[in-house]
């Protein structure tokens, strides 16, 4: 056996969606803070090609790198690579990252609930960990505060005509569609369609709408989340939803990031007030719990504290190596299973 690397990572996943957590063998990229770090692996990439890109990954992983965190009340760092992002915040990848830190001892499990802070790109996470039994039944993250970009804009996609879609930002940024309004009933069978279809409405709406965040450098639209019916009892609202991430795959779980979004929107319509909750599910059943806890202004802009509740599994544990004479040193990816990016 030969190998010029071997990185350490645990894999799992949170309600379905991978986030595959390297523990060990990467050295933290450069950069003074999170963000500079990000921006690092960002323009790089070969930290992502290797991991995310066959033969080690596909385009349904997502890889979280640990570092060092810089603000000293965080336990740990943790950098987000998605296929095609490295983003500011992400729900599901943040409950993985809490989870494995807990279940491999990162983080000491302190009784049946266990307190402890992450840092994000976007900043400090707060975790709150239901650990009775000494393990991770579910993890509560308090995501950043969240906001309604777009209210009822219109975007014309090709072969669809104009569409009435919102945006917002969750942590990450979101083109908002009406699923019932594009006959979707966000139904398994229909995953294809809603990748292909959401990959060309994101596209669409960075080229048409765009979005720039007030404080952060984070200046496109991620994500197209196909939002499902809601149904009220009493304060909860209950809906599914559909998350496409570039360059057109769909979240297996409901989307941390994007619960905040359509929460962030729902409030700016007073069709949700502190206090209430939205349970939101994904196309395979994976169940998110989002709270409205309070309002939490970015600068001039009303916006509001989500926190977003779910569970994670590990699935194994990896040494991620790559032979000197591997003809492809950084993997490989065809179009078959990794979509090409579609342009707006
Ligand atoms: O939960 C989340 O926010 C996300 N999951 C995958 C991409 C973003």
């Amino acid at each position: 056996m030969q190998t010029d690397r071997v990185i350490h990572v645990v894999s799992a996943h949170a309600e379905g969606e991978v986030g595959n957590v390297i523990t060990g063998g990467v050295a933290p990229p450069p950069g003074d803070t999170l963000w500079q770090q990000r921006d690092f692996l960002a323009r790089d990439g070969s930290l992502r090609r290797l991991m995310l890109n066959e033969p080690r990954g596909g385009v349904f992983t997502h890889v979280d790198l640990l570092v060092p965190p810089r603000d000293p009340r965080a336990a740990m760092g943790f950098l987000i690579m998605e296929p095609e992002h490295t983003p500011p915040m992400s729900g599901s990848n943040t409950i993985c990252v809490a989870t494995v830190c807990l279940e491999t001892g990162i983080v000491p499990i302190a009784g049946d609930e266990t307190r402890f802070q992450l840092e994000a790109p976007a900043g400090l996470i707060e975790i709150v960990a239901d650990t009775r039994g000494g393990r991770v039944n579910a993890i509560e993250i308090a995501n950043v505060a969240s906001f309604a970009d777009r209210l009822g804009a219109a975007l014309e996609v090709a072969g669809l005509g104009t569409l009435t879609v919102d945006t917002a930002y969750g942590g990450d940024s979101f083109v908002i569609a009406d699923a019932a309004a594009l006959g979707l009933a966000l139904t398994p069978d229909e995953a294809r369609d809603i990748a292909t279809l959401g990959a060309r409405i994101t596209a669409a709406a960075n080229a048409q709408l765009g979005f720039s965040h007030p404080r952060e450098d984070w200046g496109h639209i991620s994500f197209c989340q196909f939002a499902g019916p809601l149904r009220r009892d009493g304060a909860t609202l209950s809906g599914a939803n559909a998350v496409v991430i570039d360059p057109g795959k769909i979240d297996r779980s409901p989307c941390g990031t994007g619960c905040s979004a359509r929460m962030a929107v729902l409030a700016a319509r007073g069709e949700m007030k502190p206090g209430e909750t939205y349970a939101a599910r994904s196309l395979i059943g994976g169940r998110f719990d989002g709270r409205f806890t309070a309002a939490a202004p970015v600068g001039d802009r009303p916006a509001i504290a989500p926190r977003i509740r779910g569970r994670a599994w590990l699935t194994g544990t990896h040494q991620v190596m790559r032979d000197p004479a591997d003809p492809w040193p950084e993997g490989y990816r065809l179009s078959d299973t990794w979509p090409i990016l579609p342009q707006g």
